[in-house]
């Protein structure tokens, strides 16, 4: 167990965001299109992106222990613990001026949604799930070509099985509070992007206040 001085300080925001953020949470498979959509959500509809696994990525360069201890566990596929992730996500949401976020492949598992209620109780207004084939994942994931440590074959296939046991949960969870906007992610980018767009359009995220656990 490391020092707590190892972890982004978590103050209790509750007063900060329970008021004013107001958070989607966009979910799908690796290499489903998050990070290709999110810029163009960021563009049309004035949110913030968050993309989880960059901050973590951010941190690994710091040098300190959780550094170390997160690039070993993006190696091996699996998901950090959530006090560090929800720390490093707090921490990026305190920083913004703007208070609606597009929080990008995050929560991955029952963990991260227990920490996050409690350490930043905002309720998501919508979770934006991008549905795509795993053969079609399995395709992008080894044709990405953008220098990811994690795009080989043995992470590859590590990272479908946790977001089939972990994320797929909780996804059913939201859906099951309907939550859950369903994006097919098996088209061109442009017309994955049209459905997103409806999406916003119609919910207006942001646009009611803050929804508050
Ligand atoms: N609609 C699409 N059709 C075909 N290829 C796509 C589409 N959207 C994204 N891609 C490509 O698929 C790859 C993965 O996309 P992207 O990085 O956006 O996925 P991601 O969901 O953010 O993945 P990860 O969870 O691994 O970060 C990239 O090479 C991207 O160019
Ligand atoms: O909430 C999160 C998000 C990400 N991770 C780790 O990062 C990698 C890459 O994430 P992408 O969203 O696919 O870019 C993921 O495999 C996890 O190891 C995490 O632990 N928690
Ligand atoms: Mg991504």
């Amino acid at each position: 167990m490391e020092s707590p001085g190892e972890f982004p300080t978590q103050k209790d925001t509750s007063k900060n965001f329970s008021n004013e953020a107001s958070v989607v949470f966009v979910l799908g498979g690796p290499a489903s299109g998050k990070g290709t959509q999110c810029p163009k959500i960021v563009e049309h509809f004035g949110f913030t992106h968050l993309c989880v696994g960059e901050l973590l990525e951010e941190e690994t360069k710091s040098g300190s222990e959780n550094g170390k201890m997160i690039r070993n566990f993006k190696l091996e596929g699996k998901i950090v613990p959530s006090e560090v992730t929800v720390g490093i996500l707090q921490q990026a949401m305190q920083q913004s001026e703007n208070k609606k976020f597009i929080i990008d492949g995050f929560p991955r598992n029952e963990e991260n949604l227990a920490t996050f209620e409690k350490t930043v109780k905002v309720e998501p207004e919508f979770v934006l799930f991008f549905d795509c084939p795993e053969e079609e994942l399995k395709r992008r994931l080894l044709s990405r070509n953008q220098g990811r440590a994690d795009d080989n074959p043995v992470t590859i296939e590590k990272r479908l099985e946790v977001f089939k046991e972990s994320t797929l949960p909780i996804i059913n969870y939201y859906s099951s509070k309907g939550k859950v906007q369903k994006i097919n992610a098996q088209r061109s980018v442009e017309q994955v992007f049209d459905d997103i767009s409806n999406v916003f359009s119609k919910l207006n995220p942001g646009s009611r206040g803050a929804s508050t656990i």
